[in-house]
């Protein structure tokens, strides 16, 4: 059988596709670390258990850095050429910050599209806190930005983010799971006008609008969501 080959701008933002056995065991580490961080904070060890972990992270970490690293450069090449391995879109999305499942600094967030909205999902433990007990704000602008940028699945074109509006309403707590939700707003020329929200059971916590730039040509809506154009608006 041929193996399935990618494209860069055929992949849906925040997803991969499933997991080689390469990845499953590089997002369990990644747990691991995870959770190796969180026991790090206010870790109440003395000077000497402290000193041997550091000496076995440090061991753990060397033997790492004798295995090198895939060359993105190399991953792009591939994608942007249709020619991507299954492997190489992983790599693309599995290692984003907050939502990518095989990065230790992701909850992981989980994303995905449920009809004209994207929605998150994600439980923040004290690495992420800011005010005692709570999530800090500028996590929950990465996990928007992330979020928010998803709403480029509805439309060609990929850019980056604008300009972010964040409006914290209320304390968004630590350890609780945390809904999101973003919305296309509108498309004007190579801009993306969105919008999201931010929950915590029933209490919304954020608001915010944002604004995606396209890096080439306007955005138009997918044929599929070709209904979310405002009637005075053609698609
Ligand atoms: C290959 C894959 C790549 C895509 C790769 C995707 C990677 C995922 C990124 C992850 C998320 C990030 O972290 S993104 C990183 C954070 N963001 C950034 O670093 C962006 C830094 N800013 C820039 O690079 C630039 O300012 C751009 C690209 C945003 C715009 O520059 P430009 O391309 O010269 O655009 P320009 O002609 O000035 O403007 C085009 C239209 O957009 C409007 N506009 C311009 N800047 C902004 C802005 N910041 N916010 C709102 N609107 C803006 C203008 O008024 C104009 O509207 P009109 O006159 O036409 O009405």
């Amino acid at each position: 059988m041929t193996e399935q080959t990618f494209n860069y701008f055929d992949l849906p933002i925040g997803e991969s596709p499933e997991p080689t056995p390469v990845s499953e065991q590089r997002r369990e580490l990644a747990r691991e670390l995870l959770a190796i961080s969180e026991q790090l904070v206010r870790l109440d060890a003395d000077e000497s258990a402290l000193a041997d972990y550091t000496a076995q992270a440090r061991a753990l970490r060397e033997q790492l850095e004798s295995h090198g690293h895939r060359s993105m450069r190399d991953i792009l090449g591939r994608l942007i050429t249709g020619q991507g391995s299954r492997q190489d879109a992983l790599d693309m999305a599995e290692f984003e910050i907050l939502s990518g499942p095989a990065s230790p600094l992701s909850p992981p967030m989980t994303l995905w599209l449920d009809g004209d909205t994207v929605r998150g999902s994600a439980t923040f433990g004290r690495v992420f806190m800011g005010p005692p007990g709570k999530v800090h704000g500028g996590v929950l602008a990465l996990a928007l930005d992330m979020l928010m940028a998803k709403t480029q699945d509805f439309v060609t074109g990929l850019g980056m983010t604008g300009t972010l509006n964040i409006r914290y309403l209320a304390p968004t707590p630590l350890n609780t799971e945390i809904r999101f939700e973003a919305r296309l707003n509108r498309l004007e020329g190579r801009k993306l006008f969105v919008e999201a929200k931010v929950f915590a059971g029933d209490t919304q916590t954020v608001e915010a609008t944002g604004i995606w730039v396209s890096a080439r040509g306007d955005y138009r809506l997918r044929d599929r969501f070709a209904h979310l154009a405002p009637a005075d608006q053609p698609a």
